[in-house]
């Protein structure tokens, strides 16, 4: 079964991007591909860009598109399995097992996309992608990651494509910089964006404030630097994004303002480009001189979502030719 879960499941990186950016000059050559075929797209949590962009994406490939969220529109999913002598009482607020749910779209769905945010409550019950798992076991067809606990892989292929349509070197710098936020967010997209980094001929950077690194195995040869100011040195691209800490689970630990990208702060790269996966909070996180400034690609950065749905949906149903 050919899931597209995380970078994992990609063979040739390059070979990937090309596919989107072929997908980008002409989004409708491979639109039999998907015909009388359906992709589920299903949502334990809010999205702009993802719905919109895969829902589109699809439509590109000639699938036809069913979408839900899951809590609000249909039951709330019971997700643990029973264990010998200690089954599972369902006496709560879900009113129906993943068991049968799984089961029963993919008797509708040929894919499934799903977008299953981590709780931040408990590490280890997040970092093993419980929802992932459960729809993979019991939904017979291929899974599509529209964000999972801890990888975003399709905004990561969206990163990938931008940077090597916006490179003007043959090895980038490219810094990863953490940014203020007063609530709590998942590390999925920091996480992703290591992981495919890892496999680009970038000379990748992390800078984040102490007792925010990133779990061992997504940082993997990128330097970790954590002073900001010292990282942004030379940088070409600077991906702006807050994570709430892994090491002190879901928490925040800092609330210091100084790490928001500024206009200042930018004159410290080679020329560099500013990179978000949106939404981003005005002011917060960025300021809008940066934004709002020629640096900025996150619009560009958006539409490669589409065409990195599209890559990766292409991949799908070729192996299930
Ligand atoms: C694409 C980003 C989704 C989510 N962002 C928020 C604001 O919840 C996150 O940080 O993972
Ligand atoms: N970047 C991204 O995935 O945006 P949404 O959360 O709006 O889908």
């Amino acid at each position: 079964m050919n899931h597209f879960l995380s970078i994992h499941d990609v063979q040739d990186l390059n070979q990937l991007i090309t596919s989107g950016i072929i997908s980008k000059r002409n989004p409708f050559g491979d639109r039999k591909l998907g015909q009388d075929k359906t992709i589920g797209l299903l949502f334990f949590n809010s999205s702009l860009r993802t719905r919109l962009s895969t829902q589109k994406a699809a439509q590109n490939l000639g699938l036809n598109v069913l979408i839900m969220n899951v809590g609000q529109d249909g039951w709330g999913l019971e997700m643990e399995e029973s264990l010998p002598g200690m089954p599972v009482v369902m006496d709560g607020a879900n009113a129906e097992h993943v068991k049968e749910a799984a089961a029963v779209i993919g008797q509708y769905c040929d894919i499934i996309g799903i977008r299953s945010f981590a709780k931040l409550a408990d590490q280890e019950k997040d970092y093993r992608e419980l929802v992932f798992e459960q729809f993979k076991k019991y939904a017979g067809v291929p899974i599509l990651n529209l964000e999972s606990e801890t990888r975003h892989p399709l905004q990561s292929l969206a990163d990938c494509i931008t940077i090597e349509e916006f490179k003007v070197k043959a090895r980038p710098k490219v810094v990863l910089t953490w940014l203020p936020h007063f609530k709590a967010l998942p590390q999925a997209v920091a996480n992703s964006f290591c992981e495919w980094m890892n496999r680009m001929d970038v000379e990748l950077v992390v800078t984040h404030p102490q007792g925010y690194e990133l779990a061992p195995e997504f940082v993997g040869n990128a330097e970790v630097v954590y002073d900001q100011d010292k990282a942004l040195e030379g940088a070409d691209f600077v991906y702006g994004k807050n994570w709430s800490s892994f090491t002190n689970y879901g928490q925040v630990l800092v609330h210091d303002p100084s790490w928001m990208i500024t206009e200042e702060k930018m004159a410290r790269t080679d020329n560099g480009k500013f990179m978000h996966c949106l939404p981003v909070r005005r002011n917060v996180k960025v300021a809008d001189e940066v934004l709002d400034g020629p640096r900025s690609l996150v619009i560009e950065q958006a539409a490669n979502r589409e065409w990195a749905a599209q890559a990766a949906l292409k991949e799908i149903l070729l192996g299930m030719q």
